[in-house]
């Protein structure tokens, strides 16, 4: 399979080279030349599957002629053998016809496991076979950065630096990146926003020169295609759970960068019949307001009970973008180029109203993610984390046919964000038994600015590579 930049000069790739290449070099992201297409018997052949077993049919055809399917086969298992679920994705019924899937039974209690612990290994895997290093730059808004961490920390070819918005993240968000020590673990408090940070990330890759030529430089974000493809699978696992491909699901998604969402978006694309997609927002809602509005602009972050979603540059709304305009790179590289310079974006009317027969979205504030964590427990004794209350209540508004079942993505376990479940009036959970000392661990990061200069200079001093 061939991989092709959203901007359209970037040369093609294969896997490998997709995987460690992080943005494409005329600054687009890569995406499949063409997506791998099951049929409905096939998706129905896979009903009562292990997650691995399931995982290793879909991912299959993405990365064949890149790794071994002995490899990738024994790399899969090892991945989501460390999930605390023997589901690995399980599905909770919180009413009629509508479900929870819970993400988090991964090592860092969120959905960001899934893909990082799975590149984690296929990068300790392709680079030990190249003999090549890495330097691993990713910004996070608080669940990232501590998968990414746990996913790369025993990869002895790479160095990784993570940059958080410093005291914008929760603390058991913070203690999960910072209390892994590590000579290769960098962790960085940016005086800033996660935009920032994720902007300096996309600077780092635009220019590399601070790098010598004598590291590659990978993305653990999800403008890294691997992150997306691995998030496909829990789509399906849901989807054929709930009677596809005989039947059509609805997911609804708490959305920031846009990556988990377009991986659904993704698995429809491939066969799964989905029906509805919901993005679900916090009061940064500039994909709902692209949704509901067509209009795509850049206005101040707000700090929020959901910091995880508190991001206004949406990464992968360029692929969907990709897609909106014929594939046609010439077209995105422009309108990117407009966005960048005027920080607004709106599509034809005829592209956008494409969009809108699969997308729906809403918008949901502080004081309403607490309702709905309060409700849902009253309705359930169900405990939902921010940014999963977002996502539950973005699916009641916007809920097109209640004879499709609607799941909600639980993307992240409340113990990580106590305010929020303290502010609905509940008691705060406790902290699991591999994390019930995190609050008297050693904690290491380094406060620095908003600069690249300075985060290439860091890079430079710390990384064993260079
Ligand atoms: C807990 C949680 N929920 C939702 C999101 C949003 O996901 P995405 O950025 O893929 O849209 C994130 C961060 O990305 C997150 O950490
Ligand atoms: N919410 C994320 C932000 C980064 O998004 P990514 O999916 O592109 O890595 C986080 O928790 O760090």
């Amino acid at each position: 399979m061939k991989y092709i930049s959203t901007r359209g000069q970037a040369p093609a790739l294969n896997f490998e080279d997709v995987l460690l290449a992080g943005l494409a070099s005329d600054g687009g992201l890569y995406v499949p030349e063409c997506l791998p297409r099951f049929t409905p018997e096939q998706i129905a052949g896979w009903a009562g599957l292990s997650y691995a077993e399931l995982a290793k049919r879909i991912i299959t055809p993405f990365v064949a002629d890149s790794i071994p399917a002995d490899e990738l086969g024994r790399i899969i298992d090892d991945t989501y053998a460390v999930f605390s679920h023997n589901a690995v994705a399980p599905l909770t019924q919180i009413d009629s016809n509508e479900w929870v899937m819970e993400l988090f039974h991964g090592p860092t209690l969120a959905f960001k496991d899934f893909a990082l612990q799975l590149l984690g290994r296929l990068l300790d895997y392709t680079l030990e076979k190249r003999n090549e290093r890495a330097v691993i730059v990713g910004a996070t808004s608080g669940d990232t950065g501590s998968a990414a961490i746990e996913g790369c920390k025993r990869c002895d070819n790479v160095d990784i630096f993570i940059m958080h918005p410093l005291n914008r993240v929760s603390e058991v968000q913070r203690k999960q990146m910072t209390t892994i020590l590590g000579d290769n673990i960098h962790n960085l408090a940016v005086e800033g926003n996660f935009d920032d940070c994720q902007a300096m990330v996309k600077e780092s890759f635009a220019d590399q020169s601070f790098l010598e030529g004598k590291a590659r430089l990978v993305a653990v974000n999800s403008i890294n295609w691997a992150r997306i493809m691995a998030q496909v699978v829990y789509y399906f696992a849901a989807g054929i759970a709930l009677g596809a491909p005989h039947r059509s699901v609805a997911f609804s998604v708490p959305t920031g960068n846009f990556g988990d969402i377009f991986a659904g978006y993704i698995a429809r694309n491939m066969g799964l019949p989905i029906s509805q997609l919901v993005v679900a927002t916090n009061s940064n809602d500039i994909l709902h307001r692209f949704i509901s509005e067509n209009h795509y602009d850049k206005s101040g972050l707000e700090h929020t009970l959901s910091p995880s979603m508190d991001i206004m540059v949406s990464s992968n709304f360029e692929r969907l973008l990709f897609d909106l305009y014929g594939r046609n790179g010439a077209a995105i590289a422009e309108l990117m180029d407009n966005f960048n310079r005027s920080g607004q974006l709106t599509i034809d009317e005829h592209r956008w109203s494409f969009a809108r027969e699969l997308f729906d979205s809403a918008r949901v504030d502080d004081e309403e993610t607490c309702e709905t964590i309060k409700q849902v427990f009253a309705e359930s004794e169900y405990l939902l984390d921010p940014h999963t209350a977002i996502g539950v209540r973005a699916a009641r508004q916007c809920r097109r046919d209640a004879s499709v079942p609607m799941v909600t993505l639980a993307t992240a376990h409340p113990v990580k964000f106590p305010e929020p479940v303290v502010k609905a009036g509940l008691e705060a959970p406790e902290l699991p038994f591999h994390l019930r000392d995190l609050f008297d661990r050693e904690e290491r990061m380094t406060v620095m600015k908003r600069d690249i200069k300075e985060l290439h200079a860091l890079i430079r001093s710390k990384s064993r590579a260079l």
